[in-house]
Parts: structure tokens; sequence; C-alpha cells
């Protein structure tokens, strides 16, 4: 599916970008003072090849897990059945996650692309369970989501785990493209069912230090600069981390000219399916909202696989882990809340989406200073 998808991707739409600004400098305020979301209301006119674009609504988010051989190496305090124990949470709507999307009323979609045990739907409810790879629409449990369905499984899976990335490649590249059509796959299912915005989500113990691999890899950084604490590690735990990152890349020397192969040396089945999903929402022009390091890292993937890409990603926040920003330097996005977040799952991705909407609104719905005789400077 990744050569058909890329084939797909074009650049922006200079016309749509061209009447986004011409409408931003007549619109009833003084021009520039909406900031960076006078940019990105221009952006999503080029994407979505119209303006004003249309709302990027519904919202739905695809949390990827997957575990990680790495993990033997002690680069994570948290034992890896925490992986499948949230995908647990997340089905029974218990996450940070969860709660962000009953807010917002963005449904929450989990995807077992490489999670080391097999995994119990729903534990903790009698009913049957119905056939989970189900279109959206087909769904019957109760919801516990506000206005939207509740979470679902689609599993997956390529492999139980990766390999260590830091003695052999953590996929083989068959492995590696098996995870980016999982990513395309789900992001084709979430906009079948009506999602007009997706939002990237992560899950999996131990997945900082793969994104750190990739962050270095396709930027040429020092592992030191992009690799951090994940969910808390102490000094030493740092130390060790930011060594076998530089050890791997020693290793295999991953060439960012062939980014399928440097997914398979040191990323992960969430970072290769992630990457997939974004080239999808691209193809789709369809604006995929960005999380944290994790997403980032993937991000660098779609790019170097397709540089068009790039007009469909909006950064939704800024991670505190260290390779957020190389990353997001890189890539040229600005991101838009920064709140001190580190968590994954899609959280900070998630929280950003009102602001993408209000930026796509301004271009809709406020008047001219002709329409509404307001005098010009
Ligand atoms: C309870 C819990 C929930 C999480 N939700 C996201 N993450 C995040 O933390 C993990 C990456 O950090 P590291 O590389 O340090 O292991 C990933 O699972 C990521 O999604 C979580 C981590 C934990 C422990
Ligand atoms: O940046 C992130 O998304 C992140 C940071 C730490 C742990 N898990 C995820």
């Amino acid at each position: 599916m990744l050569d058909q998808i890329i084939g797909q991707i074009r650049p922006l739409d200079a016309a749509a970008m061209a009447a986004a600004r011409d409408r931003q400098a007549r619109l009833t305020k003084p021009p520039g003072s909406l900031g960076v979301l006078e940019e990105l209301s221009i952006r999503l006119a080029g994407l979505a090849g119209t303006c004003p674009p249309p709302l990027p609504e519904p919202v739905a988010v695809a949390v990827f897990a997957g575990d990680h051989g790495v993990h033997a190496r002690g680069v994570s305090p948290w034992p890896q059945e925490v992986t499948a124990q949230m995908v647990a949470n997340f089905l029974s709507g218990g996450a940070v996650i969860n709660a962000f999307a009953r807010q917002l009323g963005a449904t929450v979609t989990v995807v077992d692309v490489g999670v080391a045990t097999v995994l119990d739907p729903l534990p903790d409810r009698d009913e049957p369970v119905p056939d989970r790879n189900e279109p959206l629409s087909d769904q019957d449990e109760p919801a516990p989501d506000r206005d939207g369905r509740p979470p679902r499984l689609i599993i997956a899976k390529v492999r139980a785990g990766t390999r260590d990335l830091s003695v052999e490649p953590a996929l083989t590249r068959t492995e590696t493209l098996a995870a980016i059509d999982a990513g395309i796959a789900t992001a084709r299912t979430l906009l079948d069912a009506g999602a007009r915005a997706l939002v990237t989500g992560d899950m999996g113990i131990g997945n900082t230090t793969p994104a750190a691999a990739l962050i270095a890899a396709f930027t040429g950084a020092d592992p030191a600069e992009v690799t951090g604490r994940g969910t808390g590690i102490d000094d030493a735990t740092l130390a060790r981390k930011t060594e076998l990152v530089g050890a791997a890349l020693a290793r295999h020397r991953p060439d960012p000219g062939d980014p399928v192969g440097v997914l398979a040396a040191v990323g992960g089945c969430e970072h290769a399916a992630l990457t997939g999903f974004m080239l999808a929402a691209a193809a789709s022009r369809v604006p995929v909202i960005l999380d944290g390091v994790i997403a980032l890292s993937a991000a660098l993937a779609a790019v170097a696989l397709c540089p068009d890409a790039r007009g469909a990603m909006v950064a939704g926040h800024l991670s505190v882990e260290p390779g957020a920003s190389v990353a997001l330097a890189h890539l040229g996005l600005e991101p838009l809340i920064s709140l001190g977040m580190r968590l994954g799952e899609g959280t900070g991705a998630l929280l950003a989406t009102p602001i993408v909407a209000g930026a796509v609104r301004v271009l809709q719905d406020v008047a001219t200073f002709d329409s509404a005789g307001v005098s010009e400077k």
C-alpha cells in the first residue's frame, strides 16, 4: 500500500492558499492578530483545496500500541505488561486519552500493531465481544464517550514486540511495511467512518528509545540531544539509554535516504504504523494532528518518504521530551500548545484540536470589513 499512497499525495493547492491569505487580510481584525492561526488556516485551505476549508470534525484518535525488545535493557522503569494493561484501560474508557476524547467528542481507536501478549479485548465486560474490526458505524456496545462511540480495538499485530534494536534490527523490512500498511488501513477505516481530522496516539513501554534513535537518524542530531527521560527515568538510566541509542546507530548505520530501512533498524511497530497513518491522511487531504516525540519520529519518516506529506501535518503540542523540539525544527512545524506534557496516547494533540477548528472557523464565520461595514485604518 505504501507506494500507492505516496503516489496519491499532492502539494498544497496554491490557489486555495492565495484565497485564504487574501481573506485573512479582509477579516474584521487587525492583520496578523491571530498569529500562527492565520498561517495554519491558510495551510488547511491549501490542504482541502478550497477556501474556506471544511471544519476538521469529527475527530478520530488512533492509539497504535506495540512493545519493544530494547525494554530488556532497562530503558524504562515500567514493566512491559503495562502496554497491554493500558490497552485494556483504553478500551474500558479509563485512560487520560479517553477523558480528553469525552471532553472533545472524539472517538478512540486502539490498534494492536505489536503488543507482546495476546490481548483480551474487553476484560471487564461480560457480554460476548463482537468482531471489533467491524466499521465504526456497526458498533453495538454502550457508548462511554460523550457524543462519540465507544473505544474500539483493531488487531493488526505485526509481531509480538520488536527485536532488541541495540543488538539487531528491530523489524524486518517486510514487518515494517506491514506495520505501515496497518497505519494506512486504520486511517482509511476512520476516514470512511466520517472522520475529518486524525490524531496520532501511541502506547508502548520503552517506545521513547526507538523514537530517539529515529530522530537522531533522520536529523543527524547527537543521541544526547534527543534522548530523554520518557516516563521519568533517573540519571543512570538516562545515561544507559543514551548510550544504547548511540550504539544502535553505530551498529546499523541507518541511511535516512531509505526511511523504511531506518524504521526497520531502529524503529518500532507503532512508529511505522504512525508513518503510514500520516501518509494516508495526506493522501486524503485531511489534517493529521501530531502528538509527542513518538509521533514526531514517525513524521520524520513520513516526510522522508514523501516531502509533500508535511502539508497535512499539524504539530499539536510541544512534548518536554528533548527529541520533540529537534524533530519539530527539522520538520519546520510550530507546536500549537505547550503545557509541559510528556504522556503520549495522543493527549497533547487531541487537546490542540479545538485550536485547529478555531483557525478554520475564522475563515468560515468572520465578517469582512466590507460586509460588516467596519472602517479600515
Ligand atoms: C501508565 C502509563 C501510561 C502511559 N500512556 C502513555 N505512556 C507513554 O509512556 C511510554 C513511553 O515511555 P518510556 O519509553 O519511558 O517507557 C509509552 O507507552 C507512551 O505512550 C504511558 C506510560 C505509562 C507507564
Ligand atoms: O512525547 C511523548 O509523547 C511522550 C513522552 C514521554 C513518554 N511517552 C510519550
